[in-house]
Parts: C-alpha cells; structure tokens; sequence
C-alpha cells in the first residue's frame, strides 16, 4: 500500500500546473490536478490567447483600408461583434479539449472542482473528499484587482470582457499597463471610442520610456483619449442603461462598458495554506525560494501566486523546472535576467535586458543606438506612424544588454534578437550581420 493517494497533487490546471503535473508523470510520479474553473488556465480560457484572436481580428480594420491603395476593391465592409466573440469561445473550447487531452494521455488525473489545502500533505476537494500527497503544488495564478469606488459593480474585469453581449460604442479602461493597453487598442480599432483613465501620469512602468512616449503618441494619434491621474470616483448606472464615470478632476463621461485593468493579486484567499504553517508575502504571495519550495518542505508553488513575473511562458518554465527538481532528480531553477515581454497594443511594442533607465540606475557605462523610421507598411498606406528600436550597449563590454522596439511585428522580431541578447553577443556581432533586405528588422545590424 502507497502511503500517499498521490506522489503529486497540484492545484490549478492553468500554464504552471499543466506542464509541471504531466512532466512529474513523465517521471514516473502519480499525479492528479484539481481545476476549480477550466483547464488550460488563466492564458488559454481568459488571457493571451484569446486576447491574442481579438487583436488580430482588430487589425485587419487597418488592413483592410489599406488594401485600396494596392488594387483591391473591397465591398461593403461590417463588423460583427456576436461572431466574432462566439469564434473566439468556440477555439477556446477547443484548446480546452487539447489540454484535456495532454493530461489524458500523461496519465495526470483530474477534478473538476475547487481544492484547498488541509495539512502538509492533504487536500480537500469542494465535495468534502480529502487526498493526500507526498508533494502538493500550488498553481491557483492570479486574479483581477477591482478598486473600491462606488458603482464598482457595474465595472468589469478581463474575465467577463471576452462574454460582452453587445458591443460597447464607448469604452472607458482603467489602469494603462498591459491589459488596459491592449484592449484599448482592440477596442479602437474595432470602431469604439476609447478612454483610458489612469491614477498617475505613467503607461507600462516597467518599458522603456522612449517606447512608451511613442506609444501614447501614436494611440493617441488613433483616436485613444488618455486622462492620467484621473482616479475614478464613481460609476453611475443611468435610466437608460449607459454608465457615467465620475473621475477626479475631469468631467464626467459616458460610457457603455467599463473595463477595469489595475493588476491581479495572487489567487490564496480561502486557500488553507495556514493549515501548512505557510504565511503570505504582502501582495497575498506564496513565498518560495528559487526551487519553488515553500516554507512547508511537501509543498511548492508556482506562477502568478508566486508574484515573481506574471507571464506564461515563465509558469510553464517554473511548472518544468520543479517537475525536473523533485521528481526527475535534475535540480533546475530559472533565470529571471533576459525575459523577453511585449505588450500586444497598436502598434505593438517589446523589449528584452535592461531598459536605459535600469541600465543607468546599475551603474553600467552605455552607449544608446537608436533607430527611428517609417515602415515600408505605413509608407504606401500613407500612415505617419514610425517605428522606434533601441539598443542599449554596456561600453566595457561591447553587449547588448537591452533591445527596445516599437512598430509592427515587434513582438515577432523581438522573440529572435532576444536570443543574441541572452547569449551576451555584441554591438560588434550585430554589425557583423548582414542585413536582411527590405525587412524593418533588418534596423537592428544598421544602427551606427
Ligand atoms: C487578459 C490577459 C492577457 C494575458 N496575456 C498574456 C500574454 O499575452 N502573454 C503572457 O505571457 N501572459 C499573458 N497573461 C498572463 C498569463 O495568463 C499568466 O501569467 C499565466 O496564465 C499564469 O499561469 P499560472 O499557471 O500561474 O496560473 P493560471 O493560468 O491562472 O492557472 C491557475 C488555475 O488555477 C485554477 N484555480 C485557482 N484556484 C483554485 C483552487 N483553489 N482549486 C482548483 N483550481 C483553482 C484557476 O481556475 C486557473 O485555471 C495574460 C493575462 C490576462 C488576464
Ligand atoms: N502581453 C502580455 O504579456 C500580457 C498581457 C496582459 C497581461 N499580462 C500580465 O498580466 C498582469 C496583469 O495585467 P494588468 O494590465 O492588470 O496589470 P499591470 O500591472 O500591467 O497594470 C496595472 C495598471 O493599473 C494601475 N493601477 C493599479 N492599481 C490601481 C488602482 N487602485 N487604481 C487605479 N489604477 C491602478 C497601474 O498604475 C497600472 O497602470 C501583467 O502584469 C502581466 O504580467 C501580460
């Protein structure tokens, strides 16, 4: 008889879970995950992906007035928000079956129920049913911040916005870092009148300033209105269904969705980690070191409720790592230097290593390069935008230490120069490679 119903029990099947829950059964572990929600998680269910359909589907309306001046004639043009919401909820029903499948075919068990942690080594299932297992790992993420206001009710979060039953003609958003950016963007560009209200003066604290001065300049350029520290006060539901947001300061304005984008808290209220001796760090975070270990020996945890970098591709690297660590006798920890990130705003912007003013606030020496130019893309659809890329060069060394980029594509471009960036190669490499021809990628070999 095992002494365990489980050598692995994780809790939540979003990016971290998944990933660490079938590496460990790769391993050999007996691994089950309960998911109180969907599987796949914040990402596939509500997050990137189908942020990401939605933001294609928002630019082909820059596309599709571009390609008049290339020949084509297009009819009448119409936009319809029902199919385009349903679509999105039909491919996410789909990835949802593929990450059934993965566990499925890795022999994970699931429940599709909330759990919570009872002791060192048990979990207890919202039936009431209690498991035990050797290890516990704790993958529950994040979950939207909603600010105290009056009328906050009437406000919603990215969770509900992918469900909107009809198609808000005027948006106001909350918040200007990743969230309130990208969907300010889709919904501009799918025809809403857009208005980010903001607390303080700054978009995307954690990009380079050059980029995110071009951003606010060009969104504005779209037609995004911006109203920096502007709090809001109240939301009022009117007679006619419509809502008026009071901020401080400013006139009031009338909207018909509010979306509020101020951050997300990791998700441990109601968890029972105190049932395991485990207390909080002060944004509600599990504390871990850097195998992911709790103060509890049996338990880890990984993600978003680790408050370490919110982003997928760093959940389902911690997710392995662990997996690796405590089931594949491989000790593996992550490195947190040279993760590359993008915002998915219009146009997008991205950035890997230190930004100037980080480099300059670590003492280094740097020499900037910068590149600012007009895409061939904007040229024909004579389109003033510009794009912007910045290299940040430590003059010791000669590396490259940051790459910065705004303009179309940069998330794809950024994704390949991020690896010269983690390999520590030089603005000497960089000259040294030919350049690809006509490409707007092709700026970073040229910049002198
Ligand atoms: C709108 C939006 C867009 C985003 N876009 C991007 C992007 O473009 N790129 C990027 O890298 N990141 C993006 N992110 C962030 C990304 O989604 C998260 O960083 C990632 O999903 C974190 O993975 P995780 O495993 O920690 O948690 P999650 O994926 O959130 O998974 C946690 C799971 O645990 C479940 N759960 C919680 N509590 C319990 C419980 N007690 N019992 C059982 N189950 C529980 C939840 O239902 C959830 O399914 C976005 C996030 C949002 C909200
Ligand atoms: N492209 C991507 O990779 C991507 C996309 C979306 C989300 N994400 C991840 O999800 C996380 C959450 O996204 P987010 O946009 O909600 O958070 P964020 O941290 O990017 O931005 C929060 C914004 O809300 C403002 N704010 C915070 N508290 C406030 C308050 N009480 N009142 C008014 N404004 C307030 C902040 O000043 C900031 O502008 C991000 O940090 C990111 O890691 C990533």
């Amino acid at each position: 008889m095992a002494e365990f119903d489980y050598d692995l029990f994780v809790i939540g099947a979003g990016s971290g879970g998944v990933r660490a829950s079938r590496i460990a059964a790769g391993h050999g572990a007996r691994a089950a995950v309960a998911e109180e929600f969907r599987v796949g998680g914040t990402c596939v269910i509500r997050g990137c992906v189908p942020k990401k359909l939605l933001v294609y589907a928002s630019q082909f309306a820059e596309e599709l007035h571009d390609t008049a001046k290339l020949g084509w004639t297009i009819g009448q043009k119409s936009f319809d928000w029902a199919a385009l919401r349903d679509f999105v909820a039909s491919d996410v029903d789909r990835l949802e079956r593929a990450y059934t499948s993965t566990l499925d075919n890795n022999k994970v068990d699931h429940f599709h129920e909330r759990a919570t942690i009872a002791g060192p080594n048990t979990v207890r299932l919202a039936s009431g049913r209690e498991i035990s297992a050797k290890y516990i790992l704790v993958a529950v993420g994040a979950w939207p911040v909603m600010p105290e206001f009056p009328g906050n009710e009437h406000a919603i979060t990215s969770n509900e916005v992918f469900h909107l039953e009809n198609f808000p003609k005027r948006v106001v958003i909350q918040g200007a870092g990743y969230i309130a950016l990208e969907f300010a963007g889709i919904f501009n560009a799918l025809g809403a009148h857009v208005t980010v209200v903001n607390r303080s003066d700054k978009i995307l604290r954690s990009y380079d300033e050059s980029l995110t001065d071009r951003l606010l300049t060009m969104m504005r350029a779209r037609g995004v209105e911006f109203r920096f520290n502007a709090p809001i006060e109240s939301i009022i539901k009117q007679s006619d269904g419509s809502l008026c947001v009071n901020t401080k300061g400013f006139l009031p304005i009338e909207a018909d969705a509010v979306l509020v984008a101020t951050g997300r808290k990791p998700k441990t209220p109601g968890l029972g980690l105190e049932n395991a001796g485990i207390e909080l760090g002060p944004n509600g975070q599990i504390p871990v070191d850097e195998y992911n270990a709790t103060s509890c020996p049996s338990i880890y945890a990984v993600g978003d409720v680790t408050d370490r970098v919110q982003l997928t591709p760093v959940a389902i690297r911690e997710g392995h790592a662990f997996a690796d660590t405590v089931f594949g006798g491989k000790p593996r920890t992550i490195a947190y230097d040279h993760i590359p990130s993008a915002v998915f705003s219009q146009p997008p912007l991205a950035g890997v290593g230190l930004t100037e003013a980080a480099a300059r606030a670590a003492g280094h020496d740097i020499k900037i390069y910068t590149s600012d130019f007009r895409p061939m893309k904007n040229m024909f659809a004579t389109r003033a935008e510009r794009g912007f890329y910045k290299l940040i060069v430590d003059t010791a060394t000669d590396k490259v230490i940051g790459v910065h980029m705004i303009g179309p594509d940069a998330p794809e471009i950024l994704q390949a120069v991020a690896i010269a960036v983690k390999a520590g190669l030089t603005k000497a490499d960089f000259d040294d490679t030919v350049a690809l021809h006509p490409s707007m990628a092709e700026e970073l070999v040229l910049m002198r």
